[in-house]
């Protein structure tokens, strides 16, 4: 890793209900790149983003470089109730509304949810209902609800799992702009290696230890897949396509 390191993980340990899931984790997470979190499911790797973002207990220690650092967290799952009457502005305002919503939006706090939807090209989602959204334009404004929160640090968990390729790669370009324009550190889980090799400078290869880390270049070839999947896990051929795909 050749830059400064935005956040650094020392022997990182997690146990639930007695069972070892992440086990003496140490690694760094380089500032104001994308670093992908790849593994085999049940590897750790979300559990590596609530160790990060103090959800769950851990041993070992995790360390910001910047002390008050802002994190966003876009969830692998909203967990949220589909026929509630919120729409997305509601959802944009309430973790910064400090009274009821009933009592009515104020104009700053609607131009401030519309200025975030823009940002994501998703303006146009202000008023529909958020149970209504289809998978990418939910992940577009919980991007844009992680965002405004002005973030120096984003944590995205499979932001693309489930969108379709266009929605996929509008998503991947939107994090792209974003993170280069605010000069975020990104962390991303995700289980799709042409966006790893494409869009991320760094890679952490998780399954329970960290297996690998590196450049995609070095972590992302057929070899090296084949012995973090498995044989079964990942075709020779699909590692090896990936492996010579579009990279930075
Ligand atoms: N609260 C819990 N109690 C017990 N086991 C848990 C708990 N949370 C996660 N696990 C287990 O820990 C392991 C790692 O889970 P985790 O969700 O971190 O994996 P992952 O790498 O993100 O998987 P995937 O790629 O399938 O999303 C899994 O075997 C999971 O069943």
């Amino acid at each position: 890793m050749g830059s400064q390191a935005a956040i650094t993980l020392e022997n990182v340990s997690v146990r639930q209900q007695g069972v070892r899931i992440l086990e003496s984790v140490t690694t760094q997470i380089p500032a104001r790149q994308v670093t992908a979190i790849i593994g085999p499911n049940g590897g750790g790797k979300t559990t590596l983003l609530r160790a990060i973002l103090r959800l769950i207990p851990f041993s070992g220690s995790i360390s910001f470089t910047e002390p008050n650092a802002r994190i966003g967290y876009v969830p692998q799952r909203l967990e949220f109730d589909r026929g509630a009457p919120i729409t997305v502005r509601d959802f944009l305002v309430m973790p910064r509304q400090r009274v009821p919503l009933w009592f009515g939006v104020s104009r700053q706090r609607r131009e401030r949810a519309v200025e975030f939807l823009r940002q994501v090209r998703a303006e146009h989602l202000l008023m529909r209902p958020l149970g209504k959204l289809s998978g990418g334009e939910l992940q577009r404004v919980q991007l844009a609800q992680a965002l405004q929160e002005e973030p120096s640090i984003v944590l995205l968990d499979e932001p693309v799992s489930g969108v379709d390729v266009a929605g996929e790669q509008l998503f991947c370009e939107l994090l792209e702009q974003v993170s280069q324009v605010r000069r975020l550190t990104m962390i991303m889980v995700t289980h799709d290696l042409a966006v790893v090799s494409r869009y991320a400078s760094h890679v952490i290869c998780i399954n329970r230890r960290v297996q690998r880390e590196g450049h995609p270049r070095e972590v992302v070839t057929a070899d090296s897949l084949a012995t973090i999947y498995g044989a079964t896990g990942l075709d020779r051929a699909d590692a090896a396509t990936f492996a010579e795909g579009d990279r930075r």
